[in-house]
């Protein structure tokens, strides 16, 4: 007890100053560290769960950066839609910009209806999580490439 007491950090005057005195405390009394995310091996659940993230930001930036275009740009949606047809891009370039841009909200929503049943208590059991990962996989493929072929 008493060294535990004797052992207390001081309040430091920065931020940096208490994160510093706070880790030689921990070297000094040897604590055990939380593993690192570093060292476990990437899973696909783990890849997937990431991507959920990147891809809820990445569509948050998107509507936003959406939203904002439309109310300082000068000409309306259709002006661009026959801006874009007027370049002349062929068909490859324009279907794969259109796959880059429905992945990610495809991925989102199946991989959201995965989180949405495991808020509800289902799907935790490993074999389950593979399963309706893979699943959510070929439903984003299957249904990033119909609506890139509209
Ligand atoms: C434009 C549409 C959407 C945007 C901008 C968006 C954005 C986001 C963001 C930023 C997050 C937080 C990610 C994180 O910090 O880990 C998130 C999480 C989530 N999203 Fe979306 N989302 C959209 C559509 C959807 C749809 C359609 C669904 C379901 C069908 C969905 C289901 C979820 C769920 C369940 C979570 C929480 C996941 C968790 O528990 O960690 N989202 N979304």
């Amino acid at each position: 007890m008493a060294a535990l007491l004797l052992s207390t950090v001081p309040m430091g005057t920065s931020a940096k100053q208490e994160m510093d005195r706070f880790w030689d405390k921990n070297a000094r009394l040897s604590r055990p560290v939380s593993p690192h995310i570093s060292i476990y091996k990437w899973s696909l659940p783990m890849m997937m769960s990431i991507t959920h993230r990147g891809t809820g930001v990445a569509l948050s930036a998107g509507v936003s950066l959406f939203g904002l275009a439309a109310l300082v740009l000068p000409g309306d949606y259709a002006s661009y839609l026959d801006l874009i047809k007027s370049l002349s891009l062929g068909p490859a370039l324009i279907y794969s910009a259109k796959f880059a841009i429905a992945f990610p909200v495809m991925y989102h929503t199946w991989n959201g209806i995965r989180h949405l049943a495991w808020d509800l208590g289902k799907g935790f059991k490993i074999p389950e999580v593979y399963q309706t990962g893979y699943i959510v996989l070929a439903l984003t493929l299957l249904s990033a490439a119909g609506v890139a072929s509209l």
